[in-house]
């Protein structure tokens, strides 16, 4: 559904920001996107929503070039930004004006969503509390039925009981036909939500796996359980040592999405390339 190839963006021609980057995404996944600060995330997604264009290369969804924006794409697309400029309506009202642009929207599944979260209907957007906000914007999305979702730091602003609700709603909302790309730095909200994992760094997605491909090639133990000679990684905590080490024996472990953000940060190319 995301075909990516060749993508090279900058915001000046100067100093690009992704170079030769090419990316397949499938529908019916949940893909949470990782990278530094600065790696360019909000911008990947941006390519991907049409908002920016590729210097060179193409940005394709559901086969449409995102850069020609056009209105069969558009209708098929949700994204949610980092930052909201929410009008001065309810929620009513914006869902009543807005959701005929979605063929799909679902005005029962908004309000259902809009209630789980506890956000009042009848307060103006712009007068909600951040958090309050994203949850609209969450439910206006989810509610939409967009083949792509796409959503940048939702859960930042959300309370500790909003974020396990908003990965309740996510995982309730995903089909076959969808496509969801989250991008964070809380690693931990992804936790038990995204099934795929990418890894933006130095220009390039250096991963882009399932989390049971990556549990297939490679373990996470403490030092005592790990196969020695295949450690790649090691990590110093308050109690003992973690590690990433290769999947010898074929016993799967529950991939721990941060040390291994740590390990390729890093530059642990060992573990790029068996995850290629
Ligand atoms: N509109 C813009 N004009 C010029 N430079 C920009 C613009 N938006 C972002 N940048 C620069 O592009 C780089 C990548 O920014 P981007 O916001 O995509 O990164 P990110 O990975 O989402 O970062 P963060 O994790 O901090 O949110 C940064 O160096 C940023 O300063």
């Amino acid at each position: 559904m995301i075909e990516i190839s060749n993508l090279t963006f900058g915001y000046s021609k100067k100093k690009t920001l992704f170079k030769n980057l090419n990316l397949d995404l499938q529908t019916g996944h949940i893909y949470g996107l990782l990278g530094k600060n600065g790696a360019g995330k909000s911008t990947l997604l941006k390519n991907l929503a049409g908002l920016v264009f590729p210097q060179e290369g193409l940005c394709k969804v559901n086969g449409y070039d995102t850069s020609k924006r056009s209105p069969r794409l558009l209708q098929e697309l949700f994204f949610i930004p980092e930052e909201l400029h929410l009008p001065a309506v309810t929620a009513s009202r914006f869902a009543e004006s807005t959701g005929h642009f979605y063929p799909k929207f679902d005005m029962n599944q908004y309000y259902a969503m809009l209630s789980e979260f506890n956000v009042p209907i009848n307060s103006f957007l712009n007068k909600l509390s951040f958090g309050q906000q994203k949850k609209v914007m969450i439910a206006f999305g989810l509610a939409s039925n967009t083949a792509l979702l796409i959503m940048d730091e939702p859960t930042n602003g959300l309370d500790i009981p909003s974020k396990v609700q908003f990965r309740k709603i996510m995982a309730s909302a995903l089909t076959e036909e969808r496509c969801m790309v989250i991008s964070t730095h809380q690693v931990r909200d992804l936790d038990s939500l995204i099934d795929s994992l990418l890894v933006l760094h130095q220009e390039e997605v250096v991963i882009n796996r399932s989390l049971d491909d990556i549990a297939e090639r490679i373990q996470f133990t403490n030092a005592a359980q790990a196969n020695k000679e295949g450690i790649l990684y090691i990590e110093h905590h308050g109690i003992g040592i973690n590690t990433i080490s290769t999947n010898v024996n074929g016993v799967y472990t529950k991939v721990d999405m941060e040390m291994l953000f740590n390990a390729v940060v890093h530059n642990h190319t060992s573990i790029v390339d068996i995850l290629k």
